[in-house]
């Protein structure tokens, strides 16, 4: 298994409060990677770390055997890392195709001159970006609502485009905050319906999730993190069976009982 991420003894301080303490673990390449715990335990934070929006104190990440740049999130965006958020963050008033034309925006080599003066080159990028945004909308299931404002889609399609937003990168990790946060049970099937489809398509899944049932039956492995520390790294079977992550967050009989559902 090839390794794709490494985060070495990660910490970041917030004042007196440490929300992560020396967390180490290793995304492989082509799996699909949860990282639980309970409220506060310190997961966003790693993601903010992990995509250049916080810097932290200690410790490096190594992409595809490359040292990542610490605190800035365009690099990151580049050497192929996207994210989505646990409040969502379309452009609200731009249209669905128009959102994720913004995330590939970023990959596109046209420079903002041949844009302004409209080259030749430029327009046909353009129209290979408009043509990829469609396919994209088509790929997450919202192709139907390509010239709908944003702020006026479903709660669950809202979620689906930042997806499509962040996959217009073209990363080779996606990294998902609660994707399914708010959804019904049927928004949250065709969730993981979608997960598996990328994954399959070869793009590795970094997944915080607070759907037990659904980070279990969807990731290959999984990382506990409680009060800023990491307490497990296995395969959900291992997890489900470890004593403190029973305690520290299934929170005994009832969770795991869902856990197991
Ligand atoms: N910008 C910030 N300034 C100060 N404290 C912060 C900041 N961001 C996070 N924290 C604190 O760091 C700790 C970890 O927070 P974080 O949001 O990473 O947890 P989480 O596991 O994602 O929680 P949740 O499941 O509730 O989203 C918490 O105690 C939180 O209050």
């Amino acid at each position: 298994m090839i390794t794709l991420l490494e985060a070495r003894g990660i910490c970041k301080r917030f004042g007196g409060l440490t929300a992560l303490s020396d967390v180490s673990l290793t995304i492989r390449k082509g799996e699909v990677y949860g990282l639980i715990g309970p409220n506060g335990a310190g997961k966003t934070t790693f993601f903010n770390v992990l995509t250049g929006a916080y810097v932290p104190e200690e410790g490096e990440l190594v992409f595809n055997g490359s040292e990542l740049p610490l605190g800035k999130p365009h690099k990151v965006v580049e050497a192929g890392i996207a994210r989505t958020f646990q409040n969502i963050r379309l452009f609200r008033d731009m249209t669905a195709l128009e959102n994720v034309m913004a995330g590939h925006h970023i990959r596109s080599r046209a420079n903002p001159f041949s844009i302004l003066l409209q080259t030749k080159h430029a327009k046909e990028e353009e129209r290979l970006i408009t043509e990829r945004a469609f396919e994209l909308l088509k790929y997450v299931g919202i192709e139907r609502f390509a010239d709908t404002v944003s702020k006026n889609l479903s709660y669950g399609d809202q979620r689906r485009l930042e997806i499509a937003r962040a996959l217009a990168t073209e990363p080779q990790l996606l990294a998902l905050d609660e994707p399914a946060a708010g959804m019904n049970a049927t928004e949250t099937a065709r969730l993981r319906d979608l997960v598996q489809t990328i994954r399959h398509d070869g793009v590795t899944v970094l997944l915080i999730e607070h759907d037990v049932k659904l980070v279990m039956g969807l990731c290959d492995r999984l990382a506990v993190l409680d009060f800023g520390k990491k307490i497990a790294e296995d395969v959900p079977a291992e997890v489900q069976r470890n004593d403190a992550v029973i305690a520290a967050y299934l929170g005994g009989h009832a969770a795991q009982k869902g856990a197991a559902a």
